[in-house]
Protein backbone atom coordinates (compact mmCIF):
# COMPACT_ATOMS: atom_id res chain seq x y z
CA UNK A 1 0.00 0.00 0.00
CA UNK A 2 1.38 3.56 -1.04
CA UNK A 3 1.94 5.84 2.15
CA UNK A 4 -0.71 8.60 2.31
CA UNK A 5 1.02 12.51 1.51
CA UNK A 6 -0.93 14.31 4.05
CA UNK A 7 -2.79 17.27 2.93
CA UNK A 8 -0.90 20.17 3.89
CA UNK A 9 -3.42 23.29 2.78
CA UNK A 10 -6.91 22.88 2.48
CA UNK A 11 -9.08 25.42 0.62
CA UNK A 12 -12.19 25.65 0.71
CA UNK A 13 -15.19 28.14 -0.72
CA UNK A 14 -12.66 30.67 -0.44
CA UNK A 15 -13.77 33.95 -2.17
CA UNK A 16 -13.81 37.78 -2.37
CA UNK A 17 -15.69 40.12 -4.87
CA UNK A 18 -13.20 39.33 -7.39
CA UNK A 19 -12.32 35.11 -7.29
CA UNK A 20 -13.69 31.97 -6.25
CA UNK A 21 -16.01 30.28 -5.15
CA UNK A 22 -12.29 28.40 -4.86
CA UNK A 23 -11.52 24.91 -3.77
CA UNK A 24 -8.62 23.48 -3.80
CA UNK A 25 -6.00 20.69 -1.64
CA UNK A 26 -2.32 20.43 -1.38
CA UNK A 27 -0.20 18.08 -0.42
CA UNK A 28 3.13 18.09 1.50
CA UNK A 29 5.45 18.30 -0.89
CA UNK A 30 3.20 19.39 -3.67
CA UNK A 31 3.59 21.91 -6.64
CA UNK A 32 0.46 23.28 -8.47
CA UNK A 33 0.55 25.60 -10.99
CA UNK A 34 -1.92 28.37 -11.50
CA UNK A 35 -2.32 30.01 -14.91
CA UNK A 36 -4.92 32.23 -16.40
CA UNK A 37 -5.29 35.50 -18.35
CA UNK A 38 -4.17 39.34 -17.27
CA UNK A 39 -6.37 40.35 -14.10
CA UNK A 40 -7.84 37.23 -13.81
CA UNK A 41 -7.55 37.30 -9.98
CA UNK A 42 -4.46 35.03 -9.60
CA UNK A 43 -3.00 37.13 -7.01
CA UNK A 44 -5.83 37.93 -5.74
CA UNK A 45 -6.34 34.50 -4.84
CA UNK A 46 -2.81 34.07 -3.82
CA UNK A 47 -3.66 37.27 -1.30
CA UNK A 48 -6.97 35.63 -0.60
CA UNK A 49 -5.18 32.25 0.75
CA UNK A 50 -2.38 34.43 2.71
CA UNK A 51 -4.97 36.45 4.70
CA UNK A 52 -3.87 39.69 3.10
CA UNK A 53 -6.90 40.62 1.48
CA UNK A 54 -10.57 40.05 3.44
CA UNK A 55 -12.56 37.26 2.31
CA UNK A 56 -14.99 34.40 3.12
CA UNK A 57 -14.52 30.06 3.10
CA UNK A 58 -12.12 28.21 5.15
CA UNK A 59 -7.88 27.81 4.73
CA UNK A 60 -6.72 24.81 6.98
CA UNK A 61 -3.46 24.38 7.77
CA UNK A 62 -2.60 20.90 8.46
CA UNK A 63 -6.15 20.53 8.96
CA UNK A 64 -5.88 23.30 11.61
CA UNK A 65 -8.34 26.50 10.63
CA UNK A 66 -6.49 29.84 9.86
CA UNK A 67 -8.82 31.32 12.39
CA UNK A 68 -7.06 29.59 15.07
CA UNK A 69 -3.36 31.57 13.96
CA UNK A 70 -2.73 35.20 14.12
CA UNK A 71 -2.34 36.73 10.73
CA UNK A 72 1.75 37.30 11.08
CA UNK A 73 1.90 33.87 12.35
CA UNK A 74 -0.54 32.79 9.25
CA UNK A 75 1.87 34.16 7.22
CA UNK A 76 5.01 32.80 8.13
CA UNK A 77 3.61 29.24 7.46
CA UNK A 78 1.72 30.05 4.99
CA UNK A 79 3.87 32.79 2.52
CA UNK A 80 3.10 35.07 0.01
CA UNK A 81 5.68 36.23 -2.52
CA UNK A 82 4.83 39.49 -4.65
CA UNK A 83 5.27 39.38 -7.90
CA UNK A 84 7.12 42.87 -7.07
CA UNK A 85 8.53 42.19 -3.38
CA UNK A 86 8.74 45.22 -1.12
CA UNK A 87 11.67 46.17 0.81
CA UNK A 88 12.15 48.21 3.79
CA UNK A 89 15.74 49.31 4.10
CA UNK A 90 18.94 49.93 2.16
CA UNK A 91 21.07 46.71 3.30
CA UNK A 92 20.11 43.25 2.18
CA UNK A 93 20.92 41.86 5.68
CA UNK A 94 18.11 43.92 7.47
CA UNK A 95 15.49 42.08 5.76
CA UNK A 96 17.24 38.95 7.46
CA UNK A 97 17.98 37.43 10.55
CA UNK A 98 21.82 37.59 11.60
CA UNK A 99 22.18 33.92 11.93
CA UNK A 100 20.87 33.20 8.37
CA UNK A 101 24.05 34.92 6.97
CA UNK A 102 26.11 32.27 5.94
CA UNK A 103 23.63 30.44 4.71
CA UNK A 104 22.05 33.08 2.58
CA UNK A 105 25.49 33.39 1.17
CA UNK A 106 25.14 29.57 -0.04
CA UNK A 107 21.76 30.33 -1.69
CA UNK A 108 22.62 33.51 -2.90
CA UNK A 109 25.50 31.63 -4.77
CA UNK A 110 23.64 28.59 -5.81
CA UNK A 111 20.97 30.98 -7.41
CA UNK A 112 23.67 33.26 -9.32
CA UNK A 113 23.59 35.99 -7.31
CA UNK A 114 27.16 38.12 -7.80
CA UNK A 115 29.71 37.89 -5.20
CA UNK A 116 29.06 40.40 -2.66
CA UNK A 117 25.81 40.90 -3.57
CA UNK A 118 25.09 40.55 0.80
CA UNK A 119 26.89 44.03 0.83
CA UNK A 120 25.14 45.79 -1.88
CA UNK A 121 22.12 48.45 -1.16
CA UNK A 122 19.14 46.95 -1.99
CA UNK A 123 18.77 49.70 -4.59
CA UNK A 124 21.77 49.20 -6.83
CA UNK A 125 20.73 45.20 -6.89
CA UNK A 126 18.44 44.52 -10.81
CA UNK A 127 15.04 43.37 -10.89
CA UNK A 128 16.12 39.33 -11.57
CA UNK A 129 18.40 39.92 -8.47
CA UNK A 130 15.74 41.26 -6.23
CA UNK A 131 13.45 38.73 -7.07
CA UNK A 132 16.20 35.68 -6.46
CA UNK A 133 16.86 37.85 -2.92
CA UNK A 134 13.29 37.82 -2.16
CA UNK A 135 12.83 33.97 -2.47
CA UNK A 136 15.90 33.68 -0.22
CA UNK A 137 14.49 35.72 2.30
CA UNK A 138 11.10 33.65 2.59
CA UNK A 139 12.70 30.35 2.24
CA UNK A 140 15.09 31.71 4.99
CA UNK A 141 12.00 31.64 7.15
CA UNK A 142 10.80 28.22 6.73
CA UNK A 143 7.54 28.50 5.62
CA UNK A 144 5.18 25.07 4.79
CA UNK A 145 3.66 26.92 2.05
CA UNK A 146 4.61 28.94 -0.54
CA UNK A 147 2.23 30.94 -2.46
CA UNK A 148 4.53 32.37 -5.80
CA UNK A 149 3.77 34.67 -7.59
CA UNK A 150 5.62 34.77 -11.15
CA UNK A 151 8.88 33.99 -9.12
CA UNK A 152 11.21 33.81 -11.94
CA UNK A 153 9.39 36.25 -14.36
CA UNK A 154 12.45 38.76 -14.40
CA UNK A 155 14.91 36.18 -14.79
CA UNK A 156 17.00 34.74 -17.83
CA UNK A 157 16.91 30.41 -18.53
CA UNK A 158 20.19 29.98 -15.81
CA UNK A 159 18.84 31.61 -12.92
CA UNK A 160 15.51 30.42 -14.02
CA UNK A 161 16.31 26.87 -14.15
CA UNK A 162 18.48 27.72 -10.54
CA UNK A 163 15.65 28.55 -8.50
CA UNK A 164 13.61 25.74 -10.02
CA UNK A 165 16.27 22.84 -9.00
CA UNK A 166 16.12 24.98 -5.26
CA UNK A 167 12.25 25.33 -5.01
CA UNK A 168 12.83 21.23 -5.98
CA UNK A 169 14.75 20.58 -3.24
CA UNK A 170 13.08 21.82 -0.86
CA UNK A 171 9.94 20.18 -1.98
CA UNK A 172 11.40 17.12 -1.32
CA UNK A 173 11.53 18.63 2.76
CA UNK A 174 7.86 18.58 2.59
CA UNK A 175 7.89 22.62 1.40
CA UNK A 176 4.16 22.48 -0.50
CA UNK A 177 3.94 25.26 -3.40
CA UNK A 178 1.01 27.31 -5.26
CA UNK A 179 3.11 28.77 -8.30
CA UNK A 180 1.55 31.63 -10.51
CA UNK A 181 2.78 31.48 -13.90
CA UNK A 182 1.94 32.80 -17.55
CA UNK A 183 4.52 29.93 -18.89
CA UNK A 184 3.09 26.46 -19.86
CA UNK A 185 6.94 25.15 -20.48
CA UNK A 186 7.28 25.94 -16.63
CA UNK A 187 4.43 25.32 -15.60
CA UNK A 188 4.58 21.54 -16.82
CA UNK A 189 8.11 21.29 -15.55
CA UNK A 190 7.93 22.16 -11.81
CA UNK A 191 3.86 21.15 -11.11
CA UNK A 192 2.08 17.83 -10.86
CA UNK A 193 -1.40 19.40 -11.49
CA UNK A 194 -2.16 23.00 -13.05
CA UNK A 195 -5.11 25.30 -12.35
CA UNK A 196 -6.63 27.69 -14.55
CA UNK A 197 -8.41 30.50 -12.94
CA UNK A 198 -11.27 32.01 -15.29
CA UNK A 199 -14.29 33.91 -14.45
CA UNK A 200 -13.78 33.56 -11.03
CA UNK A 201 -13.36 29.42 -10.86
CA UNK A 202 -10.31 27.06 -11.02
CA UNK A 203 -10.35 24.42 -13.63
CA UNK A 204 -7.68 21.57 -13.90
CA UNK A 205 -5.79 21.94 -17.27
CA UNK A 206 -2.76 20.07 -19.04
CA UNK A 207 0.31 21.63 -18.09
CA UNK A 208 1.80 21.25 -21.48
CA UNK A 209 -0.21 22.92 -23.87
N1 LIG B 1 -7.24 45.64 -3.96
C1 LIG B 1 -7.99 45.59 -5.08
N2 LIG B 1 -9.17 46.23 -5.13
C2 LIG B 1 -9.93 46.19 -6.24
N3 LIG B 1 -9.58 45.53 -7.35
C3 LIG B 1 -8.43 44.87 -7.35
C4 LIG B 1 -7.56 44.87 -6.22
N4 LIG B 1 -6.47 44.13 -6.51
C5 LIG B 1 -6.65 43.70 -7.77
N5 LIG B 1 -7.81 44.14 -8.26
C6 LIG B 1 -8.37 43.85 -9.58
O1 LIG B 1 -8.63 42.46 -9.61
C7 LIG B 1 -8.36 41.93 -10.89
C8 LIG B 1 -7.40 40.78 -10.77
O2 LIG B 1 -6.12 41.28 -10.40
P1 LIG B 1 -4.88 40.32 -10.19
O3 LIG B 1 -3.71 41.19 -9.86
O4 LIG B 1 -5.22 39.26 -9.22
O5 LIG B 1 -4.72 39.67 -11.63
P2 LIG B 1 -3.69 38.58 -12.12
O6 LIG B 1 -4.47 37.41 -12.61
O7 LIG B 1 -2.69 38.30 -11.05
O8 LIG B 1 -3.02 39.33 -13.34
P3 LIG B 1 -1.51 39.35 -13.95
O9 LIG B 1 -1.34 38.02 -14.63
O10 LIG B 1 -1.54 40.48 -14.89
O11 LIG B 1 -0.56 39.56 -12.80
C9 LIG B 1 -7.83 43.08 -11.73
O12 LIG B 1 -8.89 43.56 -12.52
C10 LIG B 1 -7.39 44.10 -10.71
O13 LIG B 1 -7.52 45.40 -11.19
Amino acid sequence: MRPTVPTRLSIKGLQSPIAGPCTLDLQAGECVAIMGASGAGKSVLLRLIADLDPGSGQVLLNGRPRSQFSGPAWRQQVMYLAAEPAWWADSVMAHFLPDTRSELLQLGEQLGLRSGFIDIPVAQLSTGERQRLALLRGLLRKPQVLLLDEPTAALDEDSVSAVEQLLRSRQQQGLSLLWVTHSHPQASRVASRCLRLHERQLTPMEAAQ
